[in-house]
């Protein structure tokens, strides 16, 4: 039997003696990458913290102490060790283990996370709560070094720093020296000063050695400099910045070393105050292909154990993200006022190809998507296109400044949203189904969604012609596989396309959800149902010019769109329709119903969530029902 097989919760970790801990952490390991390896999921971040979660396990116990995963995509071995075991091989899957932390999956799980740079925050409110209620368990925030390059961490040290001493909040900043990509600004200058801290050690030694050589003065000298020893310390290490916050700092230690961080972590539970651990660790560590290329197994699909290879599943069709990305490219050869923007996420928004093409025209402002609009709408006020690249729900945390930075004064600020819709895997922290609904409240934003990679393409052409605010979003995955016209001319403002033609039906779509309308649509013309579907392109403006005489003529409307219905594309068609006073139709709007949809396979999620064209047929079927039997009561 493994030392793995013999833990159900934290408490038979502790029976384990220490020296039997690195043998866990390397079963642990194994555990990890085989799973991962089928199931896809964030490897790099949680082979780096195998030590750090055996050690606090060892040390605290949970659930009475807090442990806040920040983001939770490092928080595999954590859940290998709180009684999670035997369900890890659903990691990730339709109706099995979350790839983050909820605190609905387990009572080990202190909070539920996805979005980064949260755990300060959450970990400061449980901590101020244990000690109203003078409940003395520790509260320990395990916050990584791109995480903390969010202005929320620091509005939690903040805060902390600034109330009672005796809030037993530890904050562990885990420190890799990597975001997903490599880390950015110049927090990640000032902590890599922990490289030349070590240096300094040695350097402090010999000036000691130094000092005592000296005759007369040489003793009184190295007193001094003894006793200043600490502020030196803080001064030529990171910590300078959090004792700055007043939390007590230690470290940088090894994440590595199970011994020291126990020692530490040990010593550390005994204190009631503001802590805060500098732990350095490798991501991907122990597993060499993900040591190697860290960004790539950062986020990882299925691979080969042995060769840390891609098994793909042969589909030759570009993602929206690909296309997006060398669109970039190809627009910002011709034009230098054409800049990106990425809030730490060069390659999943595809941007990394402009990165490398246009450099000086290309901004990585780390995890900081609130400051990242703002940046492009100053960058906009000088004359430069600002394409914002950012996922669909990470946008959310920036719609002050959408609103208030950027719509107010209707600057041109280009918003290119990746991943609208349902991603799959990462779950309901990171599905983009709120996208249309929260952009087409604001006054001077437009918003776009394609068909197709070849309206993606003409989107950003228009985008980049538009002068105001303005959105395209699109969703994850591989696009339709339609030939690219690389010229493509800009689309009319607010125009839909009539895609078919039919009398029993009017399915109006927007976005990916035209393909599934046409499907629908196929399927419903071997029943005798004839549909007109149109692709409307725009969420805002709406065509009711088009779409207006066309209820009016066929008044049996359903509307789709991947986003929940509420305040969505089919709400907007609703308010059009009476706010131009047509009347005597029935519209269903087929969207995501009032819910958070969970993690799996996009199609699975599609189908069960009711968002696929059979949703679409069976809402046909119901409505050309209806109008049958009607028709069929007055022949009566
Ligand atoms: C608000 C937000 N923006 C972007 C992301 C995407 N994201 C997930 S992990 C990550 C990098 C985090 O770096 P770090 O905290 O250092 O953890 P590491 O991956 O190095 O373990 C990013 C950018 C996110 N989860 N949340
Ligand atoms: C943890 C996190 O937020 C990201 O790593 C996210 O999972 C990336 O998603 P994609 O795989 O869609 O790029
Ligand atoms: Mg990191």
């Amino acid at each position: 039997m493994s030392l793995l097989e013999k833990i159900d919760s934290p408490a038979d970790l502790k029976r384990l003696k220490r020296s039997e801990l690195p043998k866990l952490a390397g079963e642990i390991r194994r555990t990890i990458v085989d799973v991962v390896s089928r199931n896809g999921g964030h490897l790099a971040s949680s082979l780096g913290a195998v030590e750090l979660s055996i050690a606090l396990h060892y040390v605290f116990e949970t659930p009475a102490d807090k442990i806040i995963w920040d983001v939770g995509h490092q928080s595999y071995a954590h859940k290998l060790l709180t009684g999670r075991r035997d369900r890890f091989p659903s990691l990730r899957q339709h109706d099995g283990l979350c790839g983050f932390t909820r605190i609905s999956e387990s009572e080990h799980d202190a909070f539920t996370t996805g979005h980064s740079s949260t755990s300060i925050s959450a970990g400061l409110g449980m901590a101020c709560g244990k000690r109203l209620k003078k409940e003395s368990e520790k509260v320990i925030s395990v916050i990584g070094d791109g995480s903390m390059t969010a202005g929320i961490a620091y509005e939690g040290l903040n805060q902390a720093g600034g109330l009672h001493k005796d809030e037993n909040l530890l904050v562990i900043l885990n420190d890799n020296d990597m975001s997903i990509s490599p880390n950015v600004g110049a927090l990640s200058s000032f902590l890599s000063r922990t490289l030349s801290a070590k240096y300094l050690q040695g350097f402090r030694k010999e000036l000691g050695e130094f000092l005592k050589s000296l005759p007369r003065i040489g003793d009184d000298m190295y007193k001094f400099a003894k006793r200043s020893e600490e502020s030196f310390k803080t001064f030529v290490t990171p910590g300078m910045l959090f004792e700055a916050f007043n939390f007590d700092y230690f470290g940088p230690i090894n994440g590595h070393n199970l011994n020291h961080l126990i020692d530490i972590l040990q010593n550390i539970r005994e204190l009631s105050e503001p802590v805060l651990l500098h732990v350095t660790s490798k991501k991907g560590k122990g597993y060499a292909p993900a040591e190697k290329n860290p960004v790539y197994f950062h986020g990882v699909g299925c691979f080969e154990v042995e060769t840390g290879v891609c098994v793909r599943k042969g589909v030759s069709v570009p993602t929206y993200t690909n296309v997006f990305g060398d669109a970039m490219v190809a627009l910002g050869a011709s034009d230098d006022n054409i800049i990106a923007v990425t809030a730490a996420m060069p390659e999943g928004t595809g941007l990394a190809k402009f990165a490398a093409a246009y450099p000086d025209r290309f901004f990585d402002v780390g995890i900081a998507e609130q400051h990242g609009v703002t940046f492009a709408a100053g960058m906009a006020t000088e004359g430069f296109k600002p394409v914002v690249a950012i996922y669909s729900t990470f946008l959310q945390r920036a719609y002050d400044q959408i609103l208030h930075d950027v719509c107010i004064e209707s600057i041109p600020v280009i918003f290119a949203i990746d991943r609208g819709g349902i991603v799959g895997e990462d779950g309901a922290t990171h599905h983009g189904l709120f996208d249309l609904s929260y952009l087409r409240s604001l006054p001077n934003m437009v918003v776009m969604a394609p068909k197709d990679e070849n309206e993606l393409y003409r989107m950003l052409v228009t985008a980049l012609k538009h002068d105001g605010p303005i959105a395209l979003r699109y969703p994850r995955g591989s696009a339709v596989g339609v030939p690219l016209d690389t010229s493509p001319l800009p689309l009319p403002m607010g125009k839909g396309e009539v895609l078919t033609d039919g009398d029993d039906l009017l399915i109006l779509a927007i976005g990916s959800s035209v393909r599934e309308a046409l499907e629908a649509r196929s399927a419903l013309s071997d029943e005798g149902i004839l549909a007109t579907v149109i692709n409307c392109r725009f969420v805002k403006p709406l065509d009711m010019a088009l779409i207006g005489p066309l209820v009016e003529r066929i008044p049996r409307v359903i509307t789709v769109e991947e986003n929940v219905r509420q305040g969505g594309f089919g709400s907007a068609v609703l308010e059009g329709l009476n706010d131009a006073e047509v009347t005597g139709f029935r519209l269903r709007r087929i969207g995501v119903r009032d819910t958070f949809v969970e993690h799996g396979p996009q199609k699975a999620l599609r189908s069960q969530y009711e968002v696929d064209a059979q949703a679409i047929i069976r809402a046909a079927e119901t409505m050309t029902d209806s109008m049958n039997d009607k028709k069929a009561a007055s022949c009566v």
